[in-house]
């Protein structure tokens, strides 16, 4: 029994990140029989930045992959030997020596708006204060109801309901791929349709990287990935990394088939006030992964152009990933 596991899985410690990394091993497990053995994969804990720094909003701590780092390091040493992420906190430019052979099966990509008093944003009095931790929410919602106030939320899931139900905010936004992997969708008041909140970047999508050099695990990871879902978050990465020099953009993307075979792409980036956002959208065949990023980078390079002097306004003021 205490043989080394053939397998194994690091993932951050939050009840979402163990949730995703459980149903990695589970997926695993029924798709490889050596791995459903006892002991034959273990699931590893890794404390990152983003879990540490609880205080201060994550925009000052600034920084690429906050969210991954260690683990990535982890990796890279062989303590473990594949990672399970909420792509959404993945950097687009990936360690070296890391590959992401797998997306699962995409979960909603939706934002719920969460109240225990109103319905709707529409509801919300003059002065409501909204929980967010998230510049990409709270300024898409600031820049249609102006009248209602921001304040910085973090913390995880369970730890912003809290708060919520504590009163200190009257409404705050979450993704409800996040609910309902655990459990809680009935926590949603409303989900918010992609017109009224486009959500972040590889939203609802969980990935699992790998060593470049890794041939086995990458294999057994590879047999997981989900095609369809691939395709929308290398759009939606492309889209992202043409905007996104610094990581540290609110940036909003969301790639989804329309037809078999055929894409659109609504993307849009805003300022923390929520004035004049850019938004913009593609259309068109996508076969290939090749197709899929050449969609996402003219899309970016669209909105990098009609920007132009402007761009500068639109970065810097936040940290793409860590429920952003
Ligand atoms: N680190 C926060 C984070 N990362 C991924 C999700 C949601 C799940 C997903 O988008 O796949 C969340 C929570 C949230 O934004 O409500």
């Amino acid at each position: 029994m205490s043989t080394t596991p053939l397998l194994k899985i690091g993932t951050r410690g939050s009840p979402l990140a163990l949730a995703q990394a459980h149903a990695a091993r589970d997926a695993l497990a029924a798709a490889h029989p050596e791995l459903a053995v006892d002991g034959a994969m273990s699931i590893e804990i890794i404390k990152t930045t983003g879990d540490s720094v609880q205080d201060r909003p994550l925009s000052e701590i600034g920084g690429k992959g906050l969210f991954t780092r260690e683990i990535d390091d982890a990796q890279t040493s062989g303590a473990i030997d594949i990672a399970v992420h909420s792509m959404k906190d993945v950097p687009t430019v990936l360690e070296d020596g890391l590959v992401l052979p797998c997306i699962m099966p995409r979960e909603d990509v939706r934002d719920a708006f969460i109240s225990v008093k109103y319905k709707s944003f529409a509801e919300l009095p003059e002065g409501a204060v909204i929980g967010s931790a998230s510049l990409r929410r709270a300024s898409q919602i600031l820049g249609r109801y102006p009248h209602l106030k921001v304040i910085n939320f973090r913390g995880n899931l369970q730890t912003r309901l809290r708060k919520l139900n504590e009163g200190v905010a009257d409404a705050t936004m979450l993704a409800m791929a996040g609910l309902n992997r655990m459990g809680m969708s009935e926590v949603a008041t409303q989900p918010m349709a992609p017109d009224e909140m486009l959500p972040a970047v590889a939203q609802g999508a969980v990935g699992i990287t790998c060593r470049a050099d890794d041939d086995r695990a990458r294999a057994w990871i590879e047999a997981l990935d989900c095609r369809d879902s691939h395709l929308r978050v290398a759009a939606e990465r492309a889209f992202l990394a043409g905007l996104d020099g610094s990581c540290r953009t609110p940036i909003a993307g969301l790639a989804e088939w329309t037809a078999p075979g055929m894409m659109r792409l609504r993307g849009l980036i805003v300022r923390p006030d929520g004035r004049n956002p850019l938004d913009t959208e593609r259309s068109g065949p996508v076969a290939d992964r090749a197709a899929a990023e050449a969609m996402g980078a003219d899309a970016a390079a669209e909105l990098v152009e009609r920007a132009g002097d402007a761009l500068p306004a639109y970065r810097g003021e936040v940290v793409h990933g860590g429920g952003l």
